[in-house]
Order: C-alpha cells, then structure tokens, then sequence
C-alpha cells in the first residue's frame, strides 16, 4: 500500500469570504506504517482526513492510493470517527459484519471475519450486548474492529479517543498498538494530543494552523522500537527520548499559534 498526497489544497469558499483549511499539503503512508498527524484545532486535521476518505474534494492537488486517485469513498480505506458511528439498533457482531454485508459476502464469511476482529479487539463475549450496554472505550474498539473487518488497504482514524477520559484512552493506544503489530495495518490517525502522537506514530506530520501546513515530519525512535516486535507500553513515556519528541512538537504547536494569534491581531 503506498498511499501519496501531492500539493493538496482546500479552500472553503463562503459568504463571509474564504477559508484557506490546507495549503501544499504533501505526505505519504507506507504499507504496515502507523503516521500521525498532530495540529491545533483549526490545523485543517478533520478537512485532511475527509479528502482522504473521499468524503471531500480537493481544490487543487491529488490523492492517490496504490496509484488510484481518490474520487470518492471506497472500501480500501477504513473510517473511524470520534463520535460512535455505531448502529444502535445492531447487536455488536451485526455492526462489524455491516460493511461485509454492504460487500456482498455470504452469511458464514460475514460471521467468521466478525469474530476473528472481534476477538482481536477482546470484545468476542460482548457480540450479542447493543451499543448502549458498552462503555465509551469498547464502543471504539467496535469501531476499529468493524472497519478492519472490511480489510481496508488503510485506517483513517479522525481523533478516535478524544472523548475518552486519560485511563481509558491510554489502554485504548496500547490495544491499538497491539492490533497494529498483529494485523500490520497501515494506519493514519489524526489528533491534537502530542503524547498520543508521539506515543502511537513512527512518523508524524506537525501541522500549522490558518492555513493548515506541514510544519516539520518526524521520525520517531523510542528505545526498543528497533526490537521486533515493537514494544510500546506506558513506560517509554518516562524516556527523556519521549520528552524530546513531545516537546519538539509542543513548541512548534506553540509557535503555530504565535503566528495565527498576530495575523489576527494585524
Ligand atoms: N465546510 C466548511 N466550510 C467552511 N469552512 C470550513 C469547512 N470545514 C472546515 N472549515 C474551516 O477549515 C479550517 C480547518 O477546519 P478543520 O475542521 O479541518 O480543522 P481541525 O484541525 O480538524 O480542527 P478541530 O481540531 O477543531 O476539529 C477551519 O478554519 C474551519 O473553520
């Protein structure tokens, strides 16, 4: 999987004039990488994903996966929002097998590739339980394990545990973490907190935002990371390497909305 963005922009025109949200946007993802992009609110995070996802059009520029350009939504990239996007009137094992049943696969198939995603993101006990009987966390974990089901070429993860609280949301990135190494998806997941980046991404994209740029991208190489399996676990976050990315990043958030606040103030 190779999926490339060359000199993308987004401007949203309105009534109130027009918004510039990405300006010469160029990135890539690999087959089996895990990519973050981190930015302020207004970075242009949320436009970026949608194009990607085909929700949105670009203004200019190309997105391509595996040398396809994006037109529109497909099935070889996966959605994860931050907002539950499950059905509550389906049973957990009838939401996973949704997109299945949208592709046209026969009942047994739809059944045996839920429970393999449901047993990888540990909710194989709960696929009878409905939405409304999880918590926010497993709810989630629903929500990646339907999406991978449909065996995207990519996941596209929008601020996926950003209405979680600090506990949950921290054994949510080492669940993740896990199914990355196991299945190893290629991931993209965008988000304005700088430890979950660093934390979760090998690469990272440090948008500016008004307009959205890519302000630097960086490599991340934690202590361990060259060991294989990677092994991430909460206690690289004591590493003075972590601090070094988290604060790198931190500061050019920071001047980031230097510039945004006097190029409002001029
Ligand atoms: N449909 C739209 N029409 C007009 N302007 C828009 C539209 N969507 C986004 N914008 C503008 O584009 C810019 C980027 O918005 P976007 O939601 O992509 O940022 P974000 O980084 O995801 O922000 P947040 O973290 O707050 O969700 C903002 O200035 C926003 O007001």
């Amino acid at each position: 999987m190779h999926l490339e963005i060359t000199d993308l922009n987004r401007i949203f025109v309105g009534k109130r004039g027009s918004v510039v949200a990405l300006k010469n946007i160029n990135m890539h993802i690999e087959t089996g990488e895990f990519v973050c992009a981190v930015g302020a609110s207004g970075s242009g995070k949320s436009t970026l994903l949608r194009l990607i996802a085909g929700l949105d059009t670009p203004t200019s520029g190309t997105i391509n996966v595996d040398g396809q350009k994006v037109t529109g939504p497909g099935a070889d990239r996966g959605m994860v929002f931050q907002h539950y996007s499950l059905f509550p009137w389906m049973t957990v094992q009838e939401n996973v097998e949704f997109g299945l049943k949208l592709q046209g696969c026969s009942q047994k198939e739809r059944f045996d590739t839920a429970s393999y995603y449901l047993d990888v993101v540990g909710l194989v006990n709960f696929a009878q339980a409905y939405p409304r009987e999880l918590s926010g966390g497993m709810k989630q974990r629903v929500a990646i394990a339907r999406s991978l089901a449909c065996h995207p070429k990519v996941l596209l993860m929008d601020e996926p545990f950003g209405a979680l609280d600090i506990q949950t949301k921290e054994r949510m990135h080492e669940y993740l973490i896990d199914i990355w190494q196991r299945l190893q998806c290629s991931i993209l997941m965008i988000t304005h907190d700088v430890e979950e980046a660093v934390f979760l991404a090998q690469r990272v994209y440090v948008l500016s935002s008004r307009p959205g740029t890519i302000q630097r991208e960086l490599t991340i190489n934690l202590p361990g990371d060259e060991e294989t399996p990677k092994n991430r676990t909460y206690k690289i976050k004591r590493e003075p390497e972590f601090f070094k990315y988290s604060d790198e990043i931190s500061s050019l958030l920071r001047g980031s909305h230097t510039e945004e606040a006097e190029a409002i103030a001029q």
